[in-house]
């Protein structure tokens, strides 16, 4: 199977390339680089698509055609990297999404923000297959939940209160993950987002991020990926 995996920046993309060995690089259209490593039965391309749902769908789209127009179309698409957790989830622990929500896509009205779907447009979730978030988060040592993308970065207690009140069960916010299942939504192709715990969302205290420990464990989780695929290989055949 061959496996899509879209970061934000080199550092995840690097993190991820080390769990899957030796890689080739492989140049899309648009300058995107692919970062290519053939294994087998899982075979993984990673891409730092940039930061931002829109640079994470536009990078994901681009790979997604070449691998069509090229006869080697993707099983499936991962959005990666490090991320902010919610109080369930601490720092440095691994977070598979069991549902990838775009949280500041809507409009704010004098009741309080109003997601694009009860203005009559689009969609603001997507949602995995249930046994495939399963056996990832199993191999990975990981929990499952909502993973909420936004554009900007939450900076208060009072927000991260907001988003939690919002979404019940959210687990971790990044900048990605909605941008990425968009595109692989209109390609047919399933979708995961696998999150590990740089920073408290909260009051903004760089300082207080740990990048190292986060990208350590995003490697450690990529390395579980292609046994807990090959297990649920079954849950993969997607009908669209
Ligand atoms: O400075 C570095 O060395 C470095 C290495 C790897 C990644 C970074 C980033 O700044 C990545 C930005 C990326 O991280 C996600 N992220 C992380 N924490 C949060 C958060 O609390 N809220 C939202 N997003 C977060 C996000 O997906 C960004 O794309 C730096």
């Amino acid at each position: 199977m061959r496996v899509l995996v879209v970061t934000a920046v080199a550092a995840e993309r690097d993190a991820v390339a080390a769990a899957a060995g030796p890689c080739d690089e492989a140049a899309l259209p648009g300058g995107y680089a692919l970062r290519r490593a053939a294994g087998s039965p899982v075979a993984l391309d990673v891409l730092a698509a940039g930061v931002g749902p829109a640079a994470a769908a536009a990078g994901t789209a681009t790979a997604l055609t070449a691998a069509t127009l090229a006869g080697a179309p993707y099983g499936l698409v991962v959005s990666a990297g490090i991320g902010g957790g919610f109080a369930p989830a601490p720092l440095g622990s691994v977070v598979v999404a069991d549902a990838i929500v775009a949280a500041d896509l809507g409009a704010e009205t004098p009741d309080g923000f109003a997601p694009v779907t009860e203005l009559g447009f689009g969609t603001v979730a997507h949602r995995p297959g249930p046994a495939l978030v399963r056996a990832v988060a199993a191999a990975a040592g990981a929990a499952s939940g909502t993973v909420v993308t936004v554009s900007t970065v939450t900076g208060s207690a009072a927000r991260a209160a907001e988003l939690a009140q919002r979404h019940p069960g959210v687990l971790a916010e990044a900048m990605e993950g909605f941008g990425v299942a968009e595109a692989a939504a209109a390609h047919e192709v399933p979708v995961l987002e696998i999150r590990t715990v740089s920073n408290a969302v909260g009051p903004r205290d760089r300082g207080a991020w740990r990048i190292g420990a986060a990208l350590t464990a995003l490697t450690g989780a990529f390395r579980t990926l292609p046994g807990a695929l090959t297990a649920a290989a079954p849950s993969l055949r997607r009908t669209p």
